[in-house]
């Protein structure tokens, strides 16, 4: 069933059936918008149909968002024509998981690339590299989770595990950038320019001029159910000669029972990280049950995940989306 649905001045076009969607969660996205500000850069690792992504990339932030799920895809990118961001969000199909190690890794035909004036935006392709292994690993995918509410069981939360639908790569079909294409905020530059839209252009010039392996500020993870088990993509995949600034604030989704502190919250993800966690920030998003709520947690990444180059020559096979 497609509907539409707004959400703070965003509009949001979706088909029930197919993907997540949780209007309760309204002031969540909005509450982690706030945090962003204009020309930052952001990882959505789940990003659903674009309910962080669509607002930030609003705001004049880069977008890298990323779900699992085809359909997802499919509609995020409608809801950033429709919203008219469609420059500003970079969409993928693939895990979560391939998603960070490819966009965060300097990938090794760096020193190749010149000229590629192109950007990968949500209105013209989707994926790269990564989708073309989901396939061959025949990945499969469900979109379903029974979460218990104070009112009941809604099937309404999504995940990955019992599926039966396969990923289809048709909604990736479209210009496929080279397997090393790096999508660079000055390339964007030049599409507005082209385009001549004054609005566009004025928001492009505070994008980012940095790589998604030089910097990103914000990283999104929205699947509350597992998404700590997500936070060992992090290892060793940043460069610390190459990265630019602070490394990224984490805002990782989870659920506390009753037989859970924040203290095993922590030791959870310190434990995939391999890492320890310094000032992490709980902020309570909602009770889903009465021994369970949803939190955010939100750190900045440890210092101890970058890898620690000898030589020059040092970079990851796999990066590069
Ligand atoms: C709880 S929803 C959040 C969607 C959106 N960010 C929101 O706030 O409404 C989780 C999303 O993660 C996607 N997902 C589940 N497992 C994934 C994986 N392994 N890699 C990437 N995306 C995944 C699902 O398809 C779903 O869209």
């Amino acid at each position: 069933m497609v509907t539409e649905v707004k959400q703070y001045g965003a509009t949001f076009k979706l088909d029930y059936s197919l993907v997540y969607w949780n209007s309760r969660l309204e002031h969540e996205h909005i509450r982690l918008v706030s945090l962003f500000r204009p020309g930052e850069t952001i990882c959505d690792m789940f990003a659903g149909i674009g309910p962080f992504a669509i607002p930030a990339a609003q705001k004049g932030c880069l977008v890298y968002a990323n779900d699992l799920n085809p359909d997802s895809i499919h509609y995020l990118k409608i809801n950033a024509k429709i919203n008219k961001v469609d420059d500003y969000v970079v969409a993928y199909n693939m895990d979560a998981r391939k998603f960070i190690s490819q966009l965060m890794a300097v990938p090794v035909c760096e020193s190749n690339l010149e000229s590629d004036n192109s950007m990968v935006k949500a209105s013209d392709t989707c994926s790269v590299k990564g989708i073309d292994d989901a396939k061959e690993e025949g990945t499969k995918l469900d979109v379903r989770e029974k979460e218990v509410t104070g009112t009941g069981v809604k099937n309404e939360v999504e995940d990955v595990q019992n599926s039966s639908r396969t990923v289809d790569n048709s909604v990736v079909a479209g210009k496929r950038p080279p397997d090393c294409f790096l999508e660079e905020s000055g390339n964007a530059n030049n599409d507005h320019k082209k385009k001549g839209n004054a609005h566009k252009r004025m928001k492009a010039s505070v994008l980012p001029k940095t790589k998604a392996w030089e910097h990103v500020d914000h990283v999104i993870m929205n699947l509350p159910a597992s998404a700590l088990q997500f936070l060992d993509a992090f290892r060793a995949i940043i460069s610390r000669k190459k990265w630019q600034g602070l490394l990224p604030l984490v805002h990782c989704y989870c659920f506390i029972r009753a037989n859970e502190t924040t203290e095993s919250i922590i030791s959870d993800a310190e434990s995939a990280l391999n890492a320890k966690i310094k000032d992490p920030v709980f902020h309570r998003v909602r009770d889903v049950a009465p021994n369970k709520a949803m939190f955010c947690l939100s750190f900045r990444l440890p210092e101890a995940c970058f890898i620690e180059e000898i030589t020059d020559s040092t970079c990851h096979a796999t990066g590069g989306l």
